[in-house]
């Protein structure tokens, strides 16, 4: 499986190990990367006019030192910047060594736009913003309009968070980084500095991540597709799981009805959009196979949820922000401990904690070691409400997810265009599979349902979370342009096959 995503701290523990375990040393590894490079430039770019390779002072300049050699005893007309030779003794050093080529200082460097330039700045040790001539280097090479490949990481791009630190980094068409992919390629705005991303095998052997033991995955069915719910031949509507889902007042109720319908299309054998009694003809009005019951009370609430068996239930979207809703997810939340009850808290459930965020928190935490996590889907601006010294980029959406997790002792899906979700046990998942069309008014209420669906089949809250984010983004994939919320529902069915057959 090559889903696990090592941050460049992780990175280098695989390097010691690999060169621990031999017959690789440092510098084998580096000859390994540089050769790696060197094969997919001349495999993708074979037709550059001239290839300038722009090199750092530390193992990321070797590899671009080591490209060098190759290429240009390959025969490519090759010129290697570098400002300040590698320390004596380092393996960039020996790289330097074997290169029969004069390198250039970085400030001559120029490109034109049949080139191409290696970015062999800096990788996995950026420890600050880019300035001076690698500054300059980056604007030029980002102006040149010559294809640029990146080893490991654009120069100026954290691994660790996907940021730029500094505000200037390197913007490259592909990327080679080696053994397995880092969290900066996939968060944002790294991922989209990055190109398209390569992974090399240089010979660090997978038994170094049993060491290593990483809890971050990019987001892929292998990783929960056995625990996706399949129907059994006897089961009923009950057994497959009822999901109940909260409507607002009259005038806000189809966030409900949506996030209802992904919960059925997500498998679920029964699903009651919940609506005060002022909606309900509004509601009634919009439903066919989803059922419709009354509750304005938490008595008559926990009686439906009692009576009828509800496994799941997901309210937020649409739902009015205040005391009515705090009341409500209370209640709920208690029933997560009696019944297996599956929770999922959106939208207006998580702001209507703004000024009480710790009584979220508090209520989330009881009985959590019989009972599944409950699952939070806040985007940045309800996350930054529950969350306020965690909000901005300061820090790696990956930690900030974590973090949020563990606070709430519940799943947290962190959600937007590179959407972290994050367990309490400090397992995540980044998603980088779907489209920006997904960005729509009503997708996360179907985003939603779909965890409630999954959860009230008896899926575990983590896995169902990172389930339902790839299946939401497979959906919206497959249509691309014109899609809206109310096509999501619709397109589940077809990804589901896919995931678990007819
Ligand atoms: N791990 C592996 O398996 C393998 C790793 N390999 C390769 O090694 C790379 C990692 O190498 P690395 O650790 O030497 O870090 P790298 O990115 O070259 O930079 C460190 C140097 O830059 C300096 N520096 C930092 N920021 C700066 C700034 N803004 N402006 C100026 N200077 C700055 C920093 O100086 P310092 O902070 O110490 O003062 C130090 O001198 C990795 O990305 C991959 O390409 C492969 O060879 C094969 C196997
Ligand atoms: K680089």
């Amino acid at each position: 499986m090559m889903d696990e995503l090592l941050t460049p701290a992780e990175m280098s523990e695989a390097d010691r190990l690999a060169i621990a375990g031999g017959p690789s040393n440092g510098y084998g590894l580096m000859c390994r990367a540089g050769a790696a490079i060197a094969a997919a430039i001349l495999a993708r770019y074979p037709a550059s006019r001239h290839f300038h390779v722009l090199c750092g002072p530390g193992n990321n300049g070797g590899d671009g030192l080591v490209v060098a050699r190759l290429l240009a005893d390959a025969g490519c007309p090759v010129t290697a910047y570098q400002d300040d030779s590698p320390r004596p003794g380092t393996d960039a050093a020996m790289a330097l060594a074997a290169l029969e080529l004069r390198t250039r200082p970085l400030e001559v460097f120029y490109a034109g736009g049949d080139d191409l330039v290696v970015d062999a700045m800096f990788g996995a040790g950026l420890t600050r913003p880019l300035q001076g001539n690698f500054a300059r280097a980056v604007e030029r090479a980002n102006a040149s309009g010559a294809a640029v490949l990146a080893v490991d990481l654009p120069s100026g791009l954290s691994g660790d968070s996907g940021q730029v630190l500094g505000g200037i980094a390197i913007r490259a068409d592909m990327t080679v980084t080696f053994f397995r992919r880092k969290p900066g390629h996939l968060l944002l705005p790294g991922r989209s500095l990055c190109g398209e991303t390569v992974v090399a095998d240089i010979g660090i052997a997978d038994e170094a991540l049993t060491t290593i033991g990483p809890k971050l995955w990019q987001n892929n069915p292998r990783l929960w597709q056995m625990h996706l719910p399949r129907p059994t031949e006897n089961g009923h509507k009950y057994s497959r799981g009822h999901v109940a889902s909260f409507s607002g007042g009259p005038s806000a109720t189809g966030a409900a009805r949506l996030a209802a319908m992904a919960a059925a299309r997500a498998g679920a054998g029964a699903v009651t959009v919940v609506s005060p009694g002022s909606a309900m003809s509004v509601n009634a009005a919009h439903l066919t196979a989803i059922m419709l019951r009354r509750a304005d009370r938490v008595d008559e609430l926990a009686d439906f949820v009692n009576s009828r068996k509800v496994a799941g239930a997901v309210i937020g979207p649409g739902f009015g922000v205040g005391e009515h809703c705090r009341n409500f997810v209370s209640a709920l939340n208690r029933l997560r401990g009696e019944e297996v009850l599956g929770l999922v808290l959106d939208a207006d459930a998580l702001t209507s904690f703004e000024e009480e965020p710790e009584a979220l928190f508090a209520l989330l935490a009881k009985g959590t070691s019989s009972v599944q996590p409950a699952v939070l889907t806040p985007h940045e601006g309800e996350f930054g409400r529950l969350f306020p010294d965690l909000a901005g980029a300061m820090r790696s959406k990956v930690e900030r997810a974590r973090e949020a997790a563990s606070r709430c002792t519940s799943v947290v899906i962190l959600k937007g265009p590179d959407t972290v979700v994050a367990s309490p046990d400090d397992r995540a998942v980044i998603n980088a599979h779907a489209s920006p069309y997904l960005a729509t008014a009503g997708s996360g209420d179907v985003l939603a349902g779909l965890v409630a669906g999954f959860l009230a089949q008896g899926m575990p809250s983590f896995e169902a979370a990172c389930a339902a984010v790839w299946i939401h983004g497979d959906c919206s994939l497959r249509f691309g342009p014109g899609l809206t919320a109310d096509d999501l529902p619709g397109l589940i069915p077809t990804t589901l096959r896919q995931l678990v057959g007819t």
